[in-house]
């Protein structure tokens, strides 16, 4: 591979405003690829991934670089060059990448491999964290952690049905894709694409969702006719495969504290072709109040540390801190409590994250059904999902049953 100056370029303009100014990186990648309309696939996709690349190995190349944040433009080209080097580039003779010691970085790359928080690249906190919660586990699931995930669709049966969809994207788009075994409306890619300018996805046939993340909406059981409430709906990933296994029959109530999420939820569901789902912001105690003994099914996705889904979002690694998971812990153990109490009786309740950790699953759930909120629940099914055994998205589900 033969590096083009321009695309370097982007890259470290990027990694500074991802590293130096706190910014996403997911949407600090989507403005730098605004930026040149010259720019092919090929192009594009070397961004991307090099800056991925380099936020997911921060804490290794920042090692073998021996450079700390923040960085400035010459340290951010040393992690560049570290990344190069071990990916096997040819370095150009530009002045950025002048008496780069290839040897030496094979040579501390070797010895760094030895240790896990710098094999993994991840902070110290994290690395104890992950071993006194996962124990044994905990070492492949960071490494799984660390690789790329694939892209899952999930089909909208509203709109199609999946073999006419995996057709109509290698007919349309020569996007090839594959089902997946377990996971009734999912397609893997088997080569990663643009899905969003297809027609398919304009046309609302699909949403990029992965295969753990659509056992959420599938453990409801939520049947045509039913009343539902998703009660972290967000942008509404799961909210439009609840609708779409409603068939449109029945009511969904979507809630969330942020109505600008709630906003994006109903341009979805739009495209989609979901005419069941009413949104509703939480601005006071009363929107949950009025629901008490409403529903056949509640669904709460709640808010998380995102630890099963790094492979997605690698500066969270970066971003999360161990108080925010304290507060967070909080905060679910407050929306079981409240929220559960939306189920009627008879009514299911489905609980799950996007992590890994038994203290935001399983703990949470266990103490839950001791309280006194929690008494009248039934646990029926539980699901730790992680990425080292599934190679899908760490997740966790619990569904219970309201008694009385
Ligand atoms: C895991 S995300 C939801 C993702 C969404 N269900 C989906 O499938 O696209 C958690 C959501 O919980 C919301 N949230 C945070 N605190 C909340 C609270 N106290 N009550 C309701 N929603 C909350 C966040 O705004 C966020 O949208």
């Amino acid at each position: 591979m033969r590096l083009h100056r321009n695309l370097v370029f982007a890259v470290i303009d990027t990694l500074d405003q991802v590293f130096n100014q706190g910014k996403y990186a997911d949407k600090e990648i989507s403005k730098t690829l605004k930026k040149d309309a010259r720019w092919g696939s090929r192009d594009r996709g070397f961004i991307a991934e090099t800056t991925y690349d380099i936020v997911r190995w921060k804490r290794l190349y920042e090692e073998i670089a021996e450079v700390k944040a923040p960085y400035s433009r010459a340290n951010l080209f040393r992690l560049f060059t570290v990344w190069a080097t071990l990916k096997g580039i040819e370095i150009p003779d530009w002045k950025q990448f002048e008496d780069t010691p290839t040897r030496r970085i094979k040579g501390k790359f070797d010895e760094y491999s030895k240790i896990r928080k710098l094999k993994n690249s991840i902070p110290d906190w994290l690395d104890h964290l992950g071993k006194e919660e996962l124990g044994e586990k905990w070492d492949a699931e960071i490494e799984a952690l660390n690789e790329e995930a694939p892209v899952i669709l999930r089909v909208n049966t509203l709109q199609t049905d999946k073999k006419t969809l995996q057709s109509k994207l290698e007919r349309e788009d020569e996007i090839a894709t594959k089902f997946l075994d377990d996971y009734p409306d999912a397609l893997q890619l088997l080569n990663r694409a643009d899905v969003f300018k297809t027609k398919s996805f304009k046309e609302g046939f699909f949403e990029v969702q992965d295969a753990s993340s659509q056992k959420v909406a599938k453990a409801t059981k939520v049947k045509p006719g039913m009343r539902a409430i998703d009660t972290c709906a967000g942008a509404g990933g799961k909210t439009l495969h609840l609708a779409a296994m409603m068939e449109n029959k029945g009511q969904i109530i979507a809630l969330d504290i942020y109505s600008n999420k709630l906003k994006e939820l109903k341009r979805r569901a739009k495209r989609a072709g979901a005419h069941n789902i009413e949104t509703r912001t939480i601005d006071s105690t009363k929107v949950i109040k009025k629901l008490h003994d409403n529903a056949d099914v509640v669904m709460i996705d709640a808010p998380c540390s995102g630890l099963g889904v790094l492979r997605r979002n690698p500066d969270a690694k970066w971003k999360l801190q161990p108080e925010f998971l304290d507060e967070i812990r909080k905060i679910q153990k407050e929306i079981l409590h409240s929220y559960s109490k939306m189920v009627k009786k008879g009514g299911i309740l489905v609980y799950a994250t996007c992590s890994i950790l038994p203290s935001e699953n399983e703990k949470q759930v266990e103490k839950f059904l001791a309280s006194d909120e929690g008494k009248d629940f039934e646990l029926q099914k539980e699901e730790s999902i992680l990425v080292s055994e599934t190679g899908h998205d760490g997740f966790y589900l619990a569904r219970m049953k309201r008694l009385s």
